[in-house]
């Protein structure tokens, strides 16, 4: 497999982007985003991403801030979360210890060209597409018995242990997160975690995003919403890069080392029937420094049913979207068509099918 891949990518990716990061090249045509404008920082705004305290949502308060948070925004900076920076910091450092290795060690885990986990370039999915200037280690952490442990990396030696730790405690944090987010809108605690169901998907994404020479013709990654329910971010520690579309303006979304960056998928998009946004989003390059993040993804059983929660739709809040299962599929295929996914599953007549 790994061998494939490594032939694979040789003939589609002629220079890797770390020899064109490495030699200050032009990013060839197959990276270029076309008709964007991006980079620039010339339009100043006030809106900033808001900061929500987990430890605070059992206050009327709070609960108000992440309800408006959501419904606007889509996303927020987590503090209060318990996980120390000292802690943050350490599972940053191994994640950027795999990255540091020789690209042969890496190749052993590389991911297969149909596949998502293992480590890579952005995954071809049609001949039009523009190529993210980065490379990213995927891996599936639970279900437990769904892990492929042949593409968790050995060097270092502690990063299983690392990653496992450190999706226990995202995972609880984003199960405490739902319930509250159910809670906002007088909701039953469990209506938006129990569609999730016991054996929910959580995916790790290691981006790392080398310079590049022209960050005004390239992203990191392009513009797009997650497919998941919902998705935290651990950021770079110092570097900038991730933005976020509000008012129809790419926001940046600063580091705050402590922080988790919270936004919410097109799942929970589909079961809050739109009041919670999932927001589009993408990454910047800089010609400097290296950037780093690592994305955990928790999304329902894919055999899960799941839809709008039932008390959030009436006269005036008619249904959106159907009820899907295997949102994952579906999302994919659209995305190799060019379309938008969550437009594929809305209702199209409100009325009729309420
Ligand atoms: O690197 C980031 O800040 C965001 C990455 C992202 O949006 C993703 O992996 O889905
Ligand atoms: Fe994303």
């Amino acid at each position: 497999m790994a061998n494939n891949m490594h032939v694979a990518e040789k003939k589609l990716f002629p220079r890797s982007i770390q020899e064109m990061s490495m030699d200050g090249d032009e990013p060839p045509p197959e990276y270029l985003v076309k008709g964007n404008t991006f980079g620039s920082k010339d339009s100043p705004t006030l809106i900033q991403i808001p900061i929500i305290d987990v430890s605070l949502l059992s206050t009327e308060n709070e609960l108000q801030k992440l309800r408006s948070a959501l419904s606007s925004a889509g996303c927020f900076q987590a503090i209060g979360h318990g996980m120390l920076t000292s802690y943050l910091d350490k599972v940053r450092e191994v994640a950027k210890q795999f990255f540091a290795l020789p690209v042969e060690e890496k190749q052993k885990y590389a991911r297969a060209v149909n596949e998502s986990e293992g480590y890579g370039n952005d995954r071809v999915v049609s001949e039009k597409q523009v190529l993210d200037w980065s490379y990213r280690l995927t891996l599936r952490v639970f279900p437990k018995e769904k892990r492929r442990l042949s593409l968790w990396p050995e060097n270092p030696s502690d990063f299983s242990e690392t990653l496992e730790e450190f999706s226990t405690k995202v995972k609880s944090m984003m199960d405490y997160l739902l319930r509250s987010m159910a809670r906002s809108l007088n909701l039953e605690e469990g209506s938006f975690l129990d569609q999730f169901g016991k054996q929910s998907l959580l995916q790790a994404r290691i981006n790392y995003y080398p310079p590049c020479s022209r960050p005004d013709l390239v992203l990191g990654v392009k513009p797009h919403t997650d497919r998941s329910g919902i998705t935290a971010l651990l950021q770079d520690k110092e570097v900038e890069g991730l933005q976020i579309l509000i008012d129809d303006k790419w926001i940046n979304v600063p580091t705050i080392p402590n922080a988790l960056v919270v936004n919410l998928g097109d799942q929970m998009q589909i079961m809050s029937n739109g009041i919670f946004k999932s927001p589009m989003h993408r990454v910047v390059t800089n010609t400097e420094k290296l950037r780093m993040s690592i994305a955990m993804f928790n999304e329902p059983e894919p055999e899960n049913e799941v839809g709008p929660v039932e008390e959030l739709i009436n006269e005036t809040c008619p249904r959106l979207y159907r009820n899907v299962t295997n949102y994952g599929d579906i999302n994919y295929r659209c995305y190799q068509e060019g379309k938008i996914a969550l437009e594929t599953v809305k209702v199209a007549d409100n009325y009729e099918q309420k």
